[in-house]
C-alpha cells in the first residue's frame, strides 16, 4: 500500500493539532500492515508505571527508556479513542483543536544536547576494548547523537507517511507523551511480540550496508557473529531463566532493515508458556545486548560513565498493550527525537574486543540515514 500518496488527511490533521497541543498520542505501523492505528488519551495523562508487571492486563501503548531514573521514567498511554487509517470525525479534530489540557505542560527543550564528536566516540570505543581486554565485561554497545534544523517546510505528519512508504518491514511510529516529548522511528527490533497463540522475539546484531546482491549472499565476519552470538545466548539465558524450554530457534539469518542488513536469530514459544509474565520478560530481556551489553551491569555502568549524552528513550522500548488482543513491543531504533525547530538523531553500534573504533562510527552514521534518508526527500 502506498501511504504517502493516498489520503491520510485526517490522520495528518489529528496528529498535527496532538503535537500543537501537547496531548498524549501514539500512532503506529506494524511490519508488513496496511493499517496506521492511532491512540489519542486526551482526558488525563499518560500513567508512570512503578514496574511493569501486570501490563498483560492493560491495554494501551507502553514506552520506557533504556535506562529507568528520576528523569527517564516508563509510562502507559491509555487510549480514550482508538482509530483504524484514516477515520477520525472532523468535530474530534475540532474539538481536540480546543483541548488546552497539556498546555500548561513545558514541552522538553534540546538546550544541553550537543552533537558527539567523532573523537569522542573513538575514544569510548578504545576504552571498551581496554576495558574488555581487561575481562570487565564481553560487549557494549556504544551510542551518539547529532543535532539537525529541521527544515521550514517539515510536516511531522508526511514525514510519518513517508516512512510508513519506505520501510514495510519496520515497526513506524510517532508518539507524544509529555515527560518523554516527541519521538518517530523505523524500528527493526521487536522486543517481544504475543499475536494469537505465540510470542516472538529476536536476537538482533551485526550490521553492513544493502546493495543490490540478493539477501542470502552476505557474508559476516567472526567479528559480527560473534557480536550476534553474544546476543542470542543471552535470549536463550532468559528464556531458561524463566522455565521457558520449549521455544523454537531459527536462525541466524540475513535480515534488511532499510538500507542495512542485521544478522537475526528468531525465537517463538506458546502463549500459554509465558503466563501472564510480560512484564517479566521485559524487564528480564531489556537491555538486550543488542543495545547493552553483557553483561548487563557491567555494560550499563560503563555507558553511563563514558557515554556524554542522555540516550533519554533511545534504545528503550515501546509499542502497543493488548490492542486488538495483541502486543508488540520494539526496541526504539533508528528514531529521533523532535523539538519545536530541530531534532536529534540517535544510534549506536556493538563493540567487542575485535572493533575497529573508525568502522564502528561509520557504521552509526550509516544507522542514522534510515532517518536522514526519508528527511532529505522533498515533500511532493
Ligand atoms: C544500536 C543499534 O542497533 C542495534 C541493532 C542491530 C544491529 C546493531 C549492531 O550491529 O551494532 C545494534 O546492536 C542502533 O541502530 O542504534
Amino acid at each position: 500500500m502506498a501511504f504517502e500518496n493516498s489520503s491520510y488527511q485526517s490522520l495528518g490533521k489529528l496528529q498535527t493539532v496532538c503535537l500543537k497541543q501537547n496531548i498524549p498520542f501514539a500512532s503506529y505501523r506494524l511490519p508488513l500492515d496496511n493499517e496506521i492505528i492511532t491512540l489519542v488519551q486526551h482526558h488525563s495523562f499518560p500513567e508512570k508505571l512503578s514496574s511493569t508487571q501486570d501490563l498483560d492486563k492493560k491495554i494501551g501503548f507502553v514506552v520506557a527508556p533504556f535506562d529507568e531514573t528520576a528523569k527517564h521514567g516508563t509510562y502507559f498511554l491509555k487510549p480514550d479513542c482508538v482509530f483504524f487509517s484514516d477515520q477520525i470525525e472532523a468535530v474530534y479534530i475540532q474539538k481536540l483543536s480546543e483541548n488546552n489540557r497539556f498546555l500548561s505542560i513545558e514541552k522538553l527543550k534540546e538546550k544541553d544536547i550537543q552533537t558527539t564528536a567523532p573523537s569522542e566516540y573513538i575514544n569510548n570505543v578504545n576504552a571498551a576494548k581496554t576495558a574488555m581486554t581487561e575481562g570487565r565485561f564481553h560487549k557494549v554497545v556504544l551510542s551518539k547523537i547529532r543535532l539537525e534544523k529541521l527544515d521550514d517546510k517539515f510536516i511531522a505528519a508526511d514525514f510519518f507517511l513517508k516512512l510508513c512508504d519506505k520501510y514495510p518491514h519496520a515497526f513506524v511510529y510517532m508518539i507524544q507523551l509529555p515527560e518523554v516529548g516527541s519521538w518517530i522511528g523505523a524500528t527493526p527490533e521487536p522486543l517481544v511480540v504475543i499475536e494469537n497463540d505465540c510470542v516472538k522475539t529476536v536476537s538482533l546484531a551485526g550490521t553492513q550496508m544493502s546493495t543490490d546482491a540478493e539477501i542470502e549472499s552476505y557474508g559476516w565476519s567472526n567479528k559480527e557473529k560473534e557480536e550476534q552470538g553474544i546476543v542470542t545466548n543471552f535470549v536463550e539465558q532468559t528464556l531458561k531463566s524463566l522455565d521457558i524450554r520449549n521455544y523454537d530457534k531459527t536462525g541466524p539469518t540475513n535480515y534488511q532493515a532499510a538500507n542495512l542488513i542485521h544478522l537475526k536469530t528468531a525465537f517463538e514459544f506458546p502463549t500459554a508458556d509465558l503466563k501472564n509474565r510480560l512484564g517479566d520478560f521485559l524487564k528480564a530481556l531489556h537491555p538486550t545486548p543488542s543495545v547493552g551489553g553483557l553483561p548487563k551491569a557491567e555494560a550499563r555502568e560503563f555507558i553511563l560513565a563514558n557515554e556524554k549524552h542522555d540516550r533519554s528513550y533511545y534504545t528503550g522500548f515501546l509499542g502497543p498493550i493488548n490492542i486488538e488482543n495483541k502486543s508488540h513491543v520494539f526496541v526504539n531504533l533508528r528514531c529521533l527525537q523532535l523539538f519545536e525547530k530541530q531534532f536529534v538523531l540517535y544510534s549506536g553500534a556493538g563493540i567487542t574486543t575485535s572493533s575497529v573504533a573508525e568502522k564502528e562510527w561509520e557504521e552509526t552514521d550509516n544507522k542514522m540515514m534510515t532517518m536522514m534518508n526519508v528527511m532529505k526527500t522533498p515533500n511532493p
